[in-house]
């Protein structure tokens, strides 16, 4: 293992847990925190608040269904519902058996498999609808609504009172069958509160198992969801999920705000794909969630299976990973700048408020650049096995900046200078100047302006630190 390694994982956070988070990083929420101990990234909590137990409703295979890109056959629905299982998500949600044959015939193989997860449909809230379901084989139906005055104008035409009279008629009849039942408010956030209020009221007496929020055109901002849903949970008893659109960029911080209020159930989506730009991503949701309840989401989800998940997903709608991905994005874990890059060798808990290895993942020290500092490159010198002092390593490091100040380096060119400055230092020649190593001008030329190419770039060469074992830990 190189020197740097040790480096990074050697390094305790005083709290009892190996994972690099803060120091006095406790879990809230449990009853098992220590009172006395302060946590600066504590989630504000009262004992309304589900941020340390919560449930998630996995829509991809409904929700996601409605990206733009995306096309699942049966194959691709199952091994994607089996991957999804397998992460641990609590529910699968599938498309409406209603809106076509296969896709009443992808549910109802669905349902046969077998899995943990509680597979759900939604569906309209019509009998029609909900008779097909019901004999799918679901464990619960989702049904939803539009009750703002835009989609009782535009989409349906019915009024509150024909909603209450049909919502009523379908929950019993779908609870008369067994089986779970939600009821939601389509674009909850641009219906009126009373009507919103006096509909969710009526069907957690008839027995809903859960009333959905549900932010369809993504105009909420997380004060809103937060009195949205902390009036709500004064007002039913049942279970209330949330989904949040991300039109304004708000998905996460809505999801995270909705828990905070005493929201018990989030939707997502791998990568956040649906309608428009899509919904809660679960791999930035996971994010989130880790950083207020380390313990709870480690001990239900197999966050080592993100990557994967994604991937498979990406590929079935034919979409790149982008590179500010949550957690997987490429460059989600990489420090650059000379400051950072010695703080993180010294601990990583300094730039870092998650640590990659919890799923599964690596961070790496970026050095091929000018904002490079001679921590680093000393961390790099020793990584090649070689011995300088610091002096010397400063003094290469001012030959590596003077480089990279005229074109773009990559790892080798690095190691390059590196290992001829070694060289001379051993020939005692330390002032021979140094030639430029072989291969930046072909390299310069292979780099052209654009962002993307220039990402592909430093992809290339983030691969190669990889393959040389250059990794920080
Ligand atoms: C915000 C969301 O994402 S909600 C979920 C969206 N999911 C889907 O739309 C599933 C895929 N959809 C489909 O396959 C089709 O739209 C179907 C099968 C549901 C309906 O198809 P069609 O009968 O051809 O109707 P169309 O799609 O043109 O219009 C929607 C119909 O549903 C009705 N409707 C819309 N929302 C609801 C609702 N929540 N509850 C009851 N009826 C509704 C509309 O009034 C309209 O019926 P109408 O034409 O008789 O007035
Ligand atoms: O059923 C729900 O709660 C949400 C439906 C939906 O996708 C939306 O309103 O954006
Ligand atoms: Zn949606």
């Amino acid at each position: 293992m190189p020197p740097a390694q040790n480096a990074v994982n050697g390094v305790s956070n005083g709290n009892g847990h190996n994972n690099n988070a803060p120091a006095g990083f406790q879990r809230v929420g449990n009853g098992s925190a220590p009172l006395n101990t302060k946590n600066p990234y504590q989630p504000v909590g009262d004992f309304l608040s589900n941020v340390g137990n919560f449930k998630i409703i996995e829509s991809t295979l409904r929700e996601g269904e409605q990206f733009a890109n995306a096309f699942f056959d049966t194959a691709k629905k199952i091994e994607i519902a089996k991957a999804l299982d397998d992460f641990g998500v609590d529910y699968i949600e599938l498309t409406s058996p209603a809106a076509s044959e296969q896709s009443r015939a992808d549910c109802e193989a669905i349902c046969k498999i077998g899995l943990k997860a509680k597979i759900l449909t939604h569906i309209r809230c019509h009998m029609d609808d909900a008779r097909i379901a019901v004999q799918t084989g679901v464990d619960g139906v989702d049904v939803v609504i539009g009750t703002s005055s835009f989609l009782r104008e535009h989409s349906h035409g019915k009024d509150m009172d024909y909603i209450a009279k049909t919502a009523v008629e379908v929950i019993e009849y779908v609870k008369s069958h067994g089986i779970e039942i939600r009821f939601s408010s389509e674009d909850s956030f641009r219906s009126d509160l009373v009507d919103l209020l006096s509909i969710y009221r009526t069907v957690d007496k008839v027995g809903v198992n859960r009333v959905g929020i549900a932010d369809t055109v993504g105009c909420a901002s997380p004060r809103q969801v937060y009195d949205l849903v902390r009036t709500l949970r004064g007002v039913v008893s049942c279970d209330i999920e949330t989904h949040f659109h991300n039109d304004t960029g708000c998905a996460i911080s809505n999801a995270y705000c909705a828990l905070e209020a005493g929201a018990t159930h989030i939707d997502t989506s791998v990568l956040g794909i649906g309608e428009r730009n899509g919904i809660t991503p679960l791999g930035g949701l996971m994010a989130r969630m880790i950083v207020a309840d380390r313990d709870y989401v480690l001990s239900k989800y197999k966050l080592h299976k993100l990557r994967d998940l994604e991937n498979l997903v990406a590929e079935a709608v034919e979409v790149n990973i982008p590179f500010n991905n949550y957690i997987t994005g490429f460059c989600a874990f990489t420090h650059k700048a000379g400051i950072h890059a010695k703080a993180i060798l010294a601990n990583p808990s300094t730039y870092e408020i998650i640590n990659p290895a919890d799923f599964g993942l690596t961070r790496y020290v970026h050095f091929a650049s000018r904002l490079t500092g001679w921590n680093a490159i000393k961390s790099r010198v020793e990584q090649l096995n070689l011995d300088l002092t610091d002096t010397q390593c400063k003094e290469c490091t001012a030959r590596i900046k003077k480089l990279a100040d005229v074109r773009p380096l990559n790892v080798d060119d690095v190691d390059s200078i590196i290992r001829q400055f070694h060289a001379n230092v051993k020939e005692g020649a330390i002032d021979k100047p140094l030639s430029i190593p072989a291969g930046v001008d072909s390299i310069m030329a292979e780099v052209p302006e654009e962002a993307s190419t220039r990402e592909s770039v430093f992809k290339k060469q983030m691969q190669d630190v990889n393959e040389d074992a250059a990794r920080c830990c």
